[in-house]
Formats: structure tokens, sequence, C-alpha cells
């Protein structure tokens, strides 16, 4: 562990080198310190089936490069930051800075005319649930290390990193959403959908239409995880989530795998799930691709340790002391989906925001679901 003042030297050195870097920190329910991987040189590493050590960064169509910063080639560093207490007070008049009508009515009539053509084709009785998503570009004059710290401090329930390779850029990002939690054969994922503005308040109604776009996501897990996993894959939930200003449906759901299966299978099963694709997961990613006019690149793709060694305490317990001889040192993969994030570029930041469009969507309140949702972002980049 050191102090985070040498934390945060040594990576905007490794910046400032344009070496392959990534600094992250897990959901405080997952107990996370802030740590980093500093790689050495600038190798360019890629993987295709998981079975390496590292941070791997995964693009949304699953035909494209990951890159992966790998154990061994990385300078490893931990700190304790943000100090206890020191939580990011945003400004109460942040939404001045970027008030939604400042994108501009372009912006807003294209989006809704793209949910539209979305319902009709839904209507049409083939594609069920499509997630549609815009980028917005908008300026900062803050460094990524400051909006890395203000992120760290304003999303303790997040995942929030910054990362930067030289394939990909610099992203960062605050995300609610895990994909993946592996270790030894026991997994955890997520099913997280439906969206509504957070007023003060867990306990809220959610309308048929959220309940019914996050069980089709519940669903879709469960059914492509029938075939890997061995013995009964737990469901808890649905329950109200918070994640920032918003809430959203979550069912946590975790199982064993079978013998023949690993984290590839895993991850085929999973990416892209219908919380950030669609169903049937084909359709709607041909529709994505067609008709979404940028590329997504990492949004929506996943970021996270990828088989990182993890060291089992000693325990007085006998018992436990004959195991340690074997397994003292396990290895553990904890993988995000890349939501509410950002790729800067020279004072620019580009935010990537979407939602799940279903037969009972209305195109002008999906339109206000992605405002909403770019404040997750937005309430950072003003200081
Ligand atoms: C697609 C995004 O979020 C996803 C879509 C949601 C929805 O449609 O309600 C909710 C949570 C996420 O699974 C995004 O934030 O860009």
């Amino acid at each position: 562990m050191i102090h985070f003042d040498e934390f945060f030297v040594k990576l905007e050195d490794h910046l400032e080198q344009q070496l392959p870097c990534v600094a992250y920190r897990s959901p405080s329910e997952n107990n996370g310190h802030t740590k980093a991987l500093l790689q050495m040189d600038n190798g360019i590493h890629n993987t295709i089936d998981y079975s390496e050590s590292g941070f791997v960064f995964a693009p949304f169509e699953k035909n494209l490069t990951s890159f992966i910063i790998p154990e061994k080639e990385a300078e490893f560093m931990e700190t304790e930051y943000p100090e206890p207490g020191t939580e990011l007070r945003v400004r109460e008049d942040i939404i001045n800075h970027f008030p939604p009508e400042f994108l501009g009515d372009a912006d807003r009539k294209d989006h809704e005319e793209l949910i539209q053509k979305a319902i009709e084709e839904i209507e049409k009785g083939k594609l069920q649930k499509v997630v549609l998503a815009r980028r917005e570009k908008t300026d900062t004059q803050l460094t990524a290390i400051e909006i890395f710290t203000r992120l760290l401090k304003k999303y303790e329930n997040a995942f929030v990193y910054l990362w930067f390779h030289p394939k990909t850029g610099l992203w960062l990002g605050a995300t609610p959403e895990t994909l993946l939690n592996v270790e030894r054969t026991k997994f955890k994922t997520m099913a997280l959908a439906g969206t509504q503005k957070f007023k003060g308040e867990l306990e809220v109604d959610w309308g048929q239409k959220e309940k019914e776009e996050q069980q089709l996501v519940t669903d879709f897990i469960l059914e492509n995880l029938k075939d890997i996993a061995t013995g009964e894959i737990t469901a808890k939930g649905p329950y109200t989530s918070r994640a920032g200003n918003l809430l959203h449906i979550r069912t946590d759901i975790s199982g064993y795998l079978a013998g023949n299966a690993g984290l590839k299978e895993l991850i085929n099963a999973l990416h892209p799930t219908p919380a950030v694709c669609g169903l049937p997961k084909e359709l709607a990613e041909d529709f994505i691709l067609e008709n979404e006019h940028y590329d997504r690149e990492y949004y929506s793709g996943f970021l996270g340790e990828l088989n990182m060694k993890k060291e089992t305490k000693r325990s007085s317990n006998r018992r436990n002391q004959e195991n340690q001889a074997y397994g003292s040192i396990s290895r553990k993969s904890s993988l995000y989906v890349n939501l509410r994030c950002m790729k800067l570029e020279k004072g620019k930041a580009n935010l990537y925001i979407g939602g799940g469009i279903t037969k009972g969507s209305d195109p002008s309140d999906e339109w206000e679901e992605t405002v909403n949702k770019s404040y997750t972002i937005k309430s950072v980049l003003v200081k």
C-alpha cells in the first residue's frame, strides 16, 4: 500500500509517457481499495480466450479486439483513496452547465426518430428488445486524473476506472453493472435494467414496462447459463438498486461452473446481455450497428480484472490450514459492463448513454432517460 500522492504522481507520469495503464476501484460492497496496473513497456497485448492474467478492456462488438494489460508485464500499486468523509459535493447548479436544451433540437429529434424506428421494428414481431444509445460531446477543462478522483469521491457504489491504451485512447467511467465475478468455480452476475430518477426514496413503484424489460434480462441470463452451470442457479430479487442519481431494477444471479466450462464460455454466454444489446441478440446487434450512426467502441463492452492473483488469509482453523497447502493463492476475475463512461480527447468528453427499447417505449421518455443518465458523468465534469 502506498500513499495516494505517490499513487497519482506515478499514474500521471505513466499517462504522460503514453504507456498502457489502468486505475480502478471496486464498488464498496466488494470492499475495494484503489488499485492500478502500470505496464512497463509499450507492447500491445490482446486476449482471445481470456486465459491470461491482467486487466482486460473489451469492446461491444464481439469480433473486435480486446486489449489486456498483463499482470506480469505491469507494476501493481494500491492505495487508500478517497479518505473517509471526503465525499464529493457537486454544484447545485450543475444542470445550468448542461441544460438539456443545450444539445439542440437536432440531437433530440435524431434520437427520438431512432427510437420510433425501433418500436416499429419491434411491432413487426421478431425483435423483442433493443438497447439504443447516443454519443454526446461536451467540453471539459479537467484533466483525466481530476475526473477520476472526482468519480471516486462521488460514486462509492460503482466500479470506477481510468483506462489508457495507445490503441483505445483514454476512457473513464463509473458503472453500476457487474458482468461477472468468478472465483474458482463460483460465479456471480446480475440482471440490471429499468431506470427512474432517484428522488431520495428507495421504496418506489415500477411500471409494467420496466418490470418486463428487466425480467427479459434475467430470463436471458438464466437460460444462457443453464448449460454451463452445475446444480442450481440462484436468483435473488428483483429489487431496487441505486446508481448515483438513478434507480434500477436488479436481480443477483449466482452458481457454479460445470467441469468443462471456464471463463471464456461464461463470457460468451453473457456478453452482450440484453441490458446493453437486446433480444434476440443477433437481431438486436444488427439493428444497433445499422442504425446508431457512430461507433460504440468500448461503451457497453466490458472491463476488469482477469484471473488476477488473490491471496487467501491464513486461518487458525486446522482444517483450513490443511487446505492452505494447496489453495493459498487463487485466481479471481471481476468484470464490469462499461456504462456511464466517456472517452476523453483533448478537452472534449465523449459521453455514451443508452436505454432499453421495448414495444411499450415512448420516444420522448427514452430521450429524457438518456439525459438523466448523462448526469452521472456530467456532474463531475464541472468544478
Ligand atoms: C445502456 C445503459 O444502461 C443500461 C440500460 C438500462 C435501462 O434501459 O433502463 C438500465 C441499466 C443498464 O443496464 C446506459 O447507461 O447507457
